[in-house]
């Protein structure tokens, strides 16, 4: 990537970030079908919503948002009425059957220096949305930089065939792991910030992903006990004695992945009786 060639080609494409929109203000201008997917979207990033649309034009999704999520949502029964809509936003969303209208408004929040998306207009967006996979603090977007976006939820579903449901989890507790390992080694950056980051990325390199789901409290503990706090050593999922019999393959796949090997014994006994009162039966 560093080579002089590859430098020099850098561009065309869309810069990818997590953005923060945690109680900032977005208005969404219009209330229709993908207005209800913006909703969703932005309910799920913590943001504070107003919608715009008069009622006629509301779908059935965008209806059931704004009756169940008033804490966040403030709807507005009417068309939009001008630029003062815009005063204190911090992102504007267009969802319009009317393209003009459309075209104002991004003009509008422009002058104003908000971040501007119109679901009709891709050459005046500031951004894109994306096809999106969750899974509790797992996000990944897959955007085609506005070429196909039926594209882009084809390739989620290939993404998603390719994930094991555990994922999510797993991050979960190495995000609880990596909060206990600063509470015992505080401070930002300097060597000891070094030393963090290599105990984290290799021990996250060592084990298998899925292995992190089964971690619990006192496992955490033991192992910043008998790893970090002993030369910084990274502890093996055998010591941690993690025991790992069945791994999910699928994420369609809802099983529960882990078995002890005290239920998987059971489990096992049970089977071989069952097999053997048949025989002796038959
Ligand atoms: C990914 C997704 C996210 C989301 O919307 O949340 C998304 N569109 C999705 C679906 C979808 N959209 C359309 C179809 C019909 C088939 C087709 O046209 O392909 C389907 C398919 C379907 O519904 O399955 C029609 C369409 N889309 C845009 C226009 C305007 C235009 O292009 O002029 C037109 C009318 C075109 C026309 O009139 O012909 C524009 C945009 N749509 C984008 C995102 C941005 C680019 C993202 C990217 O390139 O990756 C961009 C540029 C702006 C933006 O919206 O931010 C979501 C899938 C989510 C999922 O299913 O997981
Ligand atoms: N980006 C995408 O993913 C995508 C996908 C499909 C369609 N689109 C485009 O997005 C737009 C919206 O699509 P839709 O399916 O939600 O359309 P829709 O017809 O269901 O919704 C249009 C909405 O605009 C509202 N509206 C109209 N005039 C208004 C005004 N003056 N003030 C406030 N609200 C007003 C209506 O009440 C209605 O809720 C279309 O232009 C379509 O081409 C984008």
């Amino acid at each position: 990537m560093d080579s002089t060639d590859a430098i020099k080609q850098l561009g065309g494409g869309s810069l990818l970030i997590a953005w923060q929109l945690k109680n900032k203000k977005v208005l969404i201008v219009g209330g229709g079908e993908v207005a209800s997917q913006r909703i969703e979207s932005i309910l799920t990033a913590d943001a504070i919503i107003t919608v715009l649309s008069p009622e006629k034009g509301l779908h059935p999704r965008t209806r059931r948002f704004i009756e169940l999520r008033a804490d966040r949502i403030t709807y507005h029964d009417r068309p939009f009425q001008g630029p003062e809509e815009l005063d204190d936003k911090d992102m504007v969303l267009t969802a319009l059957d009317d393209n003009d209208l459309s075209q104002r408004i991004v003009e509008m929040s422009r002058e104003r220096r908000i971040p501007v998306n119109a679901a009709d207009i891709p050459d005046l967006c500031d951004f894109y949305f994306g096809a999106q996979i969750r899974d509790g603090p797992l996000q990944i977007m897959i955007s085609t930089n506005g070429n196909g976006p039926r594209m882009a939820a084809l390739i989620k579903g290939r993404l998603q065939k390719g994930l094991s449901g555990l994922e999510g989890e797993a991050i979960t507790k190495i995000g609880q792991l990596r909060n206990k390992l600063k509470e015992r080694a505080p401070g930002v950056g300097g060597q000891l910030g070094k030393q963090r980051m290599k105990w984290m990325t290799a021990l996250c390199n060592s084990w298998d992903m899925e292995d992190f789901t089964v971690l619990d409290d006192v496992m955490m503990e033991k192992m910043l006990d008998e790893g970090w706090n002993k030369d910084q050593h990274v502890p093996t999922v055998q010591e941690m004695g993690v025991s790992r019999l069945e791994k999910r393959s699928s994420h369609s796949t809802p099983t529960i992945p882990y078995l002890t090997i005290a239920t998987a014994f059971l489990a096992g006994a049970a089977f071989s009786a069952t097999l053997l009162s048949y025989w002796r039966r038959s």
